[in-house]
């Protein structure tokens, strides 16, 4: 698939501080890549950067062909991370206004306008005026604002915060449907699970560094290592002694060994100690979201094989 957006050794710094540095990835048509990383690990600024609204200091951002003034910025959609509309407007009379900013034929806006409304239970709306509307369903407004125009790339900065799960799964499927259409989407968040059931490509920012890129199958198979879970009383030395575990953790009678990436499960589960109380056992491999959690507090689930900074 053709690449829409690149972003190549991006960064920026805020009068001495560098808030990211080295950023480098690309967009696909018809992909979902998600910019990850724990709250200021520097996502918002990636995606002012890219969207004009900030100027990076190193770097380049290319969309198709085009670099900077060039990009042809009604080609691009964006929902930005601060939402908000002007109040005392109509829903349909802003959703035009958007529409007319990015020179996108009135008529056609209008209908498209209508069938998002309905699609996201909001028909029946379009001349209300924004402020007699609830958070979530301004937030739909936000969203149907960025996508009225086609866009070719779509950036998302945290599309699914203040969401309840229902409103989640409509812009899920929605977001995943636009790709399924050919849109290339980038989108922010801090939801690993989210990420994990939408996205194909994963980006993980900490400090305004790379810390993972890949596939979302890449990034599992390269640091979701496997975990056995015990129920029963134990010696912690004599798990942590044991064969392949890298680390241990108890709570009551429940404790988590965390092994080793190459670990063959079925002839490590034979050499367990006669003596071992089993109560139950679970094998797992970590979750995402664990890894996620793991590199933002600084905790390294994978301590012999450590982060990467190169997972393509
Ligand atoms: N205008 C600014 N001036 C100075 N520092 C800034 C400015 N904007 C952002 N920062 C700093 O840059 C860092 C990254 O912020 P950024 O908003 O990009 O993080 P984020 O990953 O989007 O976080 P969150 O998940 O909390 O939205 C933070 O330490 C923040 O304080």
């Amino acid at each position: 698939m053709e690449t829409v957006l690149t972003v190549d050794r991006l960064g920026k710094s805020f009068k001495d501080t560098r808030i990211i540095r080295d950023i480098s990835f690309h967009v696909k048509k018809g992909e979902i890549m998600a910019i990850l990383g724990p709250n200021g690990a520097g996502k918002t600024t990636t995606i002012r950067s890219i969207m004009g609204i900030m100027y990076p200091d190193e770097g380049s951002v290319e969309f198709h062909n085009h670099t900077s003034k060039e990009i042809p910025r009604h080609k691009i959609g964006y929902l930005p991370e601060e939402r908000g509309l002007y109040k005392n407007v109509k829903v349909m009379d802003i959703l035009l206004y958007f529409a007319e900013l990015k020179d996108y034929p009135l008529k056609k806006a209008k209908q498209r306008a209508l069938e998002y409304l309905k699609k996201f239970g909001l028909e029946g709306k379009d001349q209300v005026s924004i402020e007699e509307l609830s958070k979530g369903m301004g937030q739909k407004v936000q969203f149907i604002a960025s996508i009225i125009h086609e866009p070719e790339l779509l950036i998302l900065d945290e599309p699914f915060s203040g969401l309840d799960p229902v409103s989640q799964e409509v812009f899920k499927d929605e977001i995943k449907e636009l790709a399924q259409n050919g849109t290339a989407i980038l989108l922010s968040s801090h939801q690993m699970n989210l990420v994990e059931q939408l996205c194909d490509r994963l980006f993980l920012i900490h400090r305004g560094q790379k810390i993972i890129y890949g596939t979302i199958d890449e990034v599992k198979k390269e640091y979701a290592n496997f975990k056995c879970t015990i129920l029963g009383s134990h010696n912690r030395e004599e798990l942590e002694g044991m064969t392949q575990v890298q680390r241990v953790e108890q709570n009551d009678n429940v404790s988590t060994l965390y092994l080793a990436q190459n670990v063959h499960i079925p002839t490590w589960l034979k050499q367990l100690p006669d003596n071992l109380e089993i109560q139950e056992l679970r094998i797992d491999r970590v979750s995402l979201h664990e890894i996620f959690v793991d590199i933002a507090t600084g905790k390294n689930l994978m301590e012999e094989g450590g982060i990467s900074s190169d997972a393509e």
